[in-house]
Parts: C-alpha cells; structure tokens; sequence
C-alpha cells in the first residue's frame, strides 16, 4: 500500500507542529519508568509485550533500561489503523510465548480512551497470566477514558489533541521522530 502522504507533506506536518517534549525529557520519564518497573518487577521474571507498532519505540527503549531477567514478546493489536479516531480492536498478532502463571507488562507508547490496554489486559488475564501490569510512555488527559484509566507505570501527560512521535504515528508516519508533537490544529 501506497503512503497516504508524501514526503513534503510529512516534513510540513513535522514544522508546523508543537513539541510537546524533547528527547532529553523523554529520556529522563523513561529513566523514571524504568527504576519504579525494577523495584516492583525484579523478581517476577516477567513477559514483557511491546504493543505494536506503536510500542515498538518505547519498549526499543525501556527494556534495555530493566537489568533483571525477562522475557520479550509482542501483540500486534490497532483500533486507529493510521486514523485520528479509534475504532473497534483489531488483532493482527498473539503474543508466542504461553502467559499462563506468568507475570506480564504490557508496553505502549500512549493510553487514550484506555481501550487498547484494557482488551489487552483482559487477553492476558484470559490466557492464565498471574498478574498484568501495564507501561504506557505518554497519558492523555481528558475525561473521556472508557477503558482502562492509567497505566501502572508512566511517565509523561499530554494534553487532548493529536499527538506523534516516539513511536507515535499520524497517518503511519513520523513515528521515528525523536521527541513528541501535537499536530497543529488537531
Ligand atoms: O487508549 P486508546 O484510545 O485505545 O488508544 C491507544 C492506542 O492507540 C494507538 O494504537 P493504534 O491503534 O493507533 O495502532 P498503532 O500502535 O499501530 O499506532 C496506541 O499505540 C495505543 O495502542
Ligand atoms: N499517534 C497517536 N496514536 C493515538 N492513539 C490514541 N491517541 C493517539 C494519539 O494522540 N496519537
């Protein structure tokens, strides 16, 4: 499938946008994440699951940060498929690894309306985890969270618009970037 934008259009996006954090401050809520995981988790041995794709930047860097044994995973799982709004869950990977009578910490880049964590946090419990904890790099503050309300770990809050990087697309793109913006008028 083609992009839906093309490259000047995305390099616009990325000027007219406003950060919101930089990498520096990205790193020190990682830093942050990382020792309170280590203090609750060091002995646990848990399945850490990156929730893709939008984990995949925050779990990059949060896992290195974790020295105690886990194991690493991931669920691929979307209900905003490059869109601006959620939709139904739709579940493209299980994890491989058997959760049952394990400790399990779901990875994501940002909590919203709570969904995606909560049916993910349900799935695990199904498939026999011990206890679910959840990471999420960024909270988005509104009231409209109607699923899980915070994660057990977290770091930044961002206000109610649109937000990406680190991890974070707008419309599949930008999720490299190295800090995280609102996008301008959203
Ligand atoms: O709290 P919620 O309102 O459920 O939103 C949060 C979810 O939205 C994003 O995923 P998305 O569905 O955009 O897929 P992606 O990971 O591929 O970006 C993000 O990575 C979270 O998983
Ligand atoms: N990239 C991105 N994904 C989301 N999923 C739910 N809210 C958001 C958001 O603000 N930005």
């Amino acid at each position: 499938m083609n992009p839906q934008l093309d490259i000047e259009t995305i390099e616009a996006v990325l000027a007219k946008a406003d950060q919101l954090y930089t990498e520096r401050e990205i790193s020190a809520a990682l830093d942050e994440i990382a020792g309170n995981i280590t203090r609750q988790l060091h002995n646990k041995h848990p399945v850490c699951l990156s929730i893709m794709l939008g984990g995949l930047v925050p779990a990059g860097q949060l896992l290195p940060r974790l020295n105690f044994p886990v194991e690493i995973d991931y669920i691929h799982a979307t209900r905003y498929r490059g869109a601006t709004e959620g939709n139904e869950l739709h579940w493209i990977k299980y994890p491989s690894i058997s959760l049952e009578n394990r400790t399990v910490l779901l990875i994501d880049d940002i909590l919203d309306e709570g969904l995606t964590l909560q049916a993910v946090v349900e799935y695990c419990q199904q498939q026999g985890a011990e206890q679910v904890f959840t990471a999420a790099l960024v909270e988005k503050q509104h009231k409209r969270r109607i699923g899980l309300q915070h994660a057990d770990f977290t770091g930044l809050t961002v206000p109610d618009r649109y937000v990406f990087g680190y991890g974070m697309d707008y419309q599949n793109q930008l999720r490299y970037v190295a800090g995280i913006y609102a996008v301008h008028g959203l």
